[in-house]
């Protein structure tokens, strides 16, 4: 403790400070004038940095592109942070063009998101500036462009895991969303004039999937299982030196479920459909132009395998026969091309025959390795009949001509397609399973249901060669104009 005696005065504690000042003055003007500019500006700044608070926080900055390219990061994030939109947002920018199916959620500038992965805690801002000026004259009158990027902030200690799991799991997320929203694109051949032959694509808006596909369950998980296996093994493939490719052979009679069995696969997997309709082929070039013009994750599709090669006499749309170089387009000429040229490009490919007549086919198609799977579609069973009934008139449970209906389709060959154009044809699901009751008791009348298996196993090869029959006698070229019935 100091006694007041001790105590400086004020005068001198005042006469101490003006010294001191001077002092500092004195020197400041020293340093001014000795030491330039640019050398007094490095020591400020290297002294602040050491004598500032240091911040335990770490930005990263995604800006939208990286100079020409497009930033992937950005895009990811814009995709995944619509999925993170909490109450406290604020401002959004929603929009949907008449090609997008939902409506498109962006966050609007200064936005914050707080994400949270594996415990640590992610500080998202949506950050919006003017673009430099641009040095060229002819730009001076457009408008300035923006400048956009994510700031993500988190704590220091945390960047590993960040770059390393919380971006890839942003990355994967983003293409998941995006192959959900995904509008699938079915391509048809496009005959140009000039005899060029091109893809020309619609949105595919097959509703056909799994669950309203009427078929033995046991074979349907089994695709579907087939179909889960394939996509999961692009690692499996690569290393056993296989294109990732999948083949599929459908058979079956017409009306069982083909085409929408190949629908279901497509929206199930969320590829794209190009239907290669053979008969509209007339030259091996178009082939080589066509096959790798198909995109990734996408399902070739040739229908009617059985009908539409083996033309031996191929003509022009227009009637003409083509001159010399006549084309034969023979099966294993075309598993040919499948096997070199389509299997050399792309990735992730399905591709599936149809046939009416497998006893028709060419041996060399189906060759143990050459279609991975042969799946036969067949008649409505008592179980398929059940789903569809479900589907077309929301029976759930019990209804009382279930039984006989059950066990008119255990003796008769009705097709998936019969029963449901029956079911379709009122709501009151009395009349409609009457309608039904009343067509499987005629097809039965009709003879269709033969007396034992041996002879019901005639009776479908009959009716099959007959109606090969009739088809080996129609003018080929009306069939390529068409008259066979698309599903797809
Ligand atoms: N298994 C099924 N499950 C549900 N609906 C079916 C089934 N099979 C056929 N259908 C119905 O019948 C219609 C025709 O079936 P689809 O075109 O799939 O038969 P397909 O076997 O391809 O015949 P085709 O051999 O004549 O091409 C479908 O649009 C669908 O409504
Ligand atoms: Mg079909």
């Amino acid at each position: 403790m100091f006694s007041t005696k001790e105590m400086p005065s004020p005068s001198s504690l005042f006469s101490a400070y003006a010294s001191m000042t001077a002092s500092i003055m004195l020197f400041r003007s020293m340093v001014n004038d000795l030491i330039p500019y640019p050398i007094r500006n490095y020591l400020f700044s290297t002294l602040c940095y050491f004598f500032k608070p240091r911040s335990q926080i770490l930005t990263l900055i995604i800006e939208e592109s990286n100079g020409m390219a497009r930033n992937q990061v950005y895009d990811a994030s814009e995709i995944y942070l619509c999925t993170r939109i909490s109450p406290n947002t604020k401002k959004l920018k929603i929009s949907k063009t008449p090609k997008d199916q939902n409506l498109t959620i962006r966050l609007e500038k200064g936005e914050k998101i707080v994400d949270f992965y594996e415990g640590v805690e992610l500080k998202w801002r949506f950050v919006c500036a003017e673009a430099e000026k641009s040095n060229n004259p002819n730009d001076q009158f457009l408008p300035r462009a923006e400048k956009r990027s994510f700031q993500l902030s988190f704590h220091k200690k945390h960047k590993d895991k960040v770059l390393a799991s919380y971006m890839p799991y942003i990355l994967e997320r983003a293409k998941a969303i995006k192959d959900e929203q995904r509008v699938l694109k079915m391509f048809t051949l496009n005959m140009r004039n000039y005899g060029a032959i091109t893809w020309e694509s619609i949105n595919l808006e097959h509703p056909a999937t799994f669950e309203t596909l009427a078929m033995d369950p046991e074979l349907k998980n089994a695709v579907m299982e087939d179909l889960n296996r394939f996509i999961k093994r692009k690692e499996f493939y690569k290393r056993v030196g296989r294109a990732w490719k999948r083949g599929y052979l459908l058979c079956g009679p017409p009306g069982t479920g083909k085409s929408s069995l190949v629908a279901a696969m497509a929206n199930y997997l969320k590829f794209d459909v190009y239907d290669l309709q053979l008969a509209n082929i007339m030259r091996d070039s178009d082939l080589r132009k066509l096959l790798p013009a198909t995109g990734n994750r996408s399902i070739l599709v040739i229908e009617d395998i059985d009908c539409s090669v083996d033309l031996p006499d191929r003509r022009y749309g227009d009637g003409r026969k083509q001159p010399d170089h006549h084309v034969q387009l023979t099966l294993s000429g075309l598993l040919n091309f499948i096997d070199g040229l389509w299997s050399s490009c792309g990735d992730e490919r399905i591709i599936i025959f149809t046939t009416n007549h497998k006893d028709r086919l060419d041996p060399a198609l189906l060759r143990p390795g050459r279609m991975d799977m042969h799946i036969h579609m067949s008649y409505c069973s008592p179980q398929g009949f059940k789903l569809l009934a479900s589907n077309y008139l929301g029976i759930r449970g019990y209804h009382h001509l279930f039984g006989e209906i059950e066990g008119l389709l255990n003796n008769t060959e009705a097709t998936p397609a019969q029963v449901a154009e029956e079911l379709m044809k009122s709501e009151d699901a009395d009349i409609a399973l009457e309608g039904l009751v009343k067509l499987l008791k005629r097809k039965k009348l009709e003879g269709d249901e033969p007396m034992d298996k041996d002879a019901k196993k005639f009776g479908i090869r009959e009716a099959k060669r007959q109606k090969a029959e009739t088809k080996r006698r129609s003018p080929r070229i009306s069939r390529r104009k068409g008259s066979r019935r698309r599903n797809l």
